[in-house]
C-alpha cells in the first residue's frame, strides 16, 4: 500500500473508540455526544476553531479530564471508569502518546535529548543500555543525526525539536499518537519532513489523530476528518468528501476559508454569507 495517498480505513478493531462523550468544566459543557473511532494505520483529522473542544478531547483520551457521560475504549480496554492510578499506569505503558504544538512543552529543557528519549523507557524498567539503543534507533527514524543526543532542547532548531518530540512519543511504541498542530510553527521544509514521518507511521500501523484549527493543514494527510463545532462533531467523513462536498454550514465556512484549498476557496462575500447563516 502506498504511504503517499489516503487509503481505505482498515476494518480491524478500533485503536480508539469514543462514544457519546460529554465533558464539562463545572457547568460549562466542552464536549457533547462525541462519537469517533480511529483504527490502526488510519489518520483522523480533528478540525475546529479555538474553544471547539479539540484539546478537551485529547485530554479526555489521556485521562487528564474526566468525562461526565459516554465511553472511551483504548485498544479494546474500556477506560471510562479508570481511577487516576489506573490512568497513570496506562500512560506509563505508553499506548497513547501526545505531542504538543510547542515541542518545548513536550521536552524538559534541562534534560539532554538522550535523557528525554530514554526517560519513558527507564520509567517502564527498561535497562539503560537498551533504552539508549532504542533512543538512537528512534532518532534515525525521524531523520536526525546521533550527535544531537548530548544536546539540550534549547540547542536545537524548532524543526529538530519537533522531530525529537515525535521520537519521544514513539519510543514506547504507541498504538495511538495524538498530535496537536504538529507542523504549524514550522517552515515549509520542516513541515514536509514532519508530514513524511507521519505518513511512515501510518504505513507502520500507528493510529494518528491530527488536531488543528486549519482544515488545509490536515487535508492532504488525513484519511477521515471530524469537524468539531461548539463541542459537537457536526461532520465526520472521508477527507475528500468533507472537503469537496461539505454538508454542515460550519464545514462549508472552513473549506471556503482555507487558503491552501484553492479550488474550494470562496470569495469574501460568500464566506460572510455562510457566517451569517451559521449564526442566524
Ligand atoms: N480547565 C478548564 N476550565 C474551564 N473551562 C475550560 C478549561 N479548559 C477548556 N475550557 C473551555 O472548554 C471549551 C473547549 O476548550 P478546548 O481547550 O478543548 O478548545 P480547543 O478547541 O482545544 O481550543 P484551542 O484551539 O484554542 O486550543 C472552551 O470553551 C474553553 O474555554
Amino acid at each position: 500500500m502506498s504511504a503517499d495517498r489516503p487509503h481505505q480505513a482498515p476494518t480491524a478493531q478500533p485503536v480508539l473508540s469514543v462514544t457519546g462523550l460529554d465533558v464539562h468544566y463545572g457547568k460549562r459543557r466542552a464536549l457533547h455526544g462525541l462519537t469517533l473511532t480511529v483504527t490502526a494505520g488510519e489518520t483522523l483529522g480533528i478540525i475546529g476553531e479555538t474553544g471547539s473542544g479539540k484539546s478537551t478531547f485529547a485530554r479526555t483520551v489521556l485521562g487528564l479530564v474526566r468525562a461526565s457521560a459516554g465511553s472511551v475504549v483504548i485498544d479494546g480496554e474500556d477506560v471510562s471508569a479508570h481511577r487516576p492510578r489506573q490512568w497513570r499506569a496506562l500512560r506509563r505503558r505508553g499506548i497513547v502518546q501526545y505531542v504538543f504544538q510547542d515541542p518545548l512543552r513536550s521536552l524538559d529543557p534541562d534534560l539532554t535529548i538522550e535523557d528525554s528519549l530514554t526517560e519513558p523507557l527507564l520509567v517502564q524498567g527498561v535497562a539503560r543500555p537498551e533504552a539508549a539503543r532504542r533512543a538512537r534507533a528512534l532518532l534515525d527514524r525521524v531523520h536526525l543525526p546521533e550527535d544531537l543526543l548530548d544536546r539540550l532542547p534549547g540547542e536545537l532548531s524548532g524543526g529538530q525539536r519537533q522531530r525529537v518530540a515525535v521520537a519521544r512519543a514513539l519510543i514506547t511504541e504507541p498504538r495511538l499518537l495524538i498530535l496537536d498542530e504538529p507542523a504549524s510553527a514550522l517552515d515549509s521544509a520542516n513541515r514536509v519532513q514532519i508530514l513524511d514521518i507521519l505518513k511512515e507511521l501510518r504505513a507502520d500501523g500507528v493510529a494518528l489523530v491530527l488536531i488543528s484549527h486549519d482544515l488545509g493543514s490536515v487535508a492532504g494527510v488525513a484519511d477521515r476528518i471530524a469537524v468539531l463545532y461548539r463541542g459537537e462533531a457536526v461532520e465526520v467523513g472521508p477527507a475528500a468528501d468533507v472537503i469537496n462536498t461539505p454538508q454542515h454550514l460550519y464545514t462549508r465556512l472552513l473549506v471556503s476559508s482555507a487558503p491552501t484549498l484553492h479550488t474550494a476557496a470562496a470569495d469574501r462575500t460568500e464566506r460572510e454569507a455562510l457566517r451569517a447563516l451559521l449564526h442566524a
